[in-house]
């Protein structure tokens, strides 16, 4: 299949691929994630149990304390992070979290990933020139 691109906002730069993990909750950083691990403590979360380290993570948007920036840099020391990320609509507390953490970040796609993508798609984000890129 010829890879389908999309474009969006480059927020945070970079280039990077995996695996989608899709959350159709937001994601607040500082009470959601597990920094160690990079997993979903919040049992009301809908990625409950799950891992978001080395995934895509396709999220609406962040929310909760400003805090959650450097929960996501903590993600980053400690190998855990997304490898790229894509939101709806990004807000300042995640932009500057994968900004800081040089995880790749692009949101305002022009189709909507959630109706686009599945969990465990094959795609590449880059945050140089904005877009998605669906490999498979
Ligand atoms: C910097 C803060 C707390 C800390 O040092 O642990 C305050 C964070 O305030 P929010 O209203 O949660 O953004």
């Amino acid at each position: 299949m010829e890879p389908i691109r999309i474009k969006g906002r480059g927020i945070s730069k970079g280039s990077a691929g995996g695996e989608v993990l899709l959350s159709e909750d937001p994601i607040s950083f500082l009470g959601n994630v597990d920094p160690q691990t990079g997993k979903i403590v919040d049992p009301e979360h809908c990625l409950f149990g799950k891992n978001i380290a080395g995934k895509v993570l396709v999220f609406p948007h962040g929310k909760g304390s400003t805090v959650g920036s450097y929960v996501i840099y903590q993600l980053f020391k400690n190998g855990v992070a997304p490898v790229a990320m894509v939101n709806l609509e990004c807000e300042p507390i995640v932009a500057v979290g994968a900004i800081i953490s040089e995880i790749p970040l692009v949101d305002g796609l022009e189709s909507n990933p959630f109706e686009m993508l599945k969990d465990g798609m094959n795609v590449s984000v880059d945050g140089n020139e904005g877009w998605l890129e669906i490999k498979d």
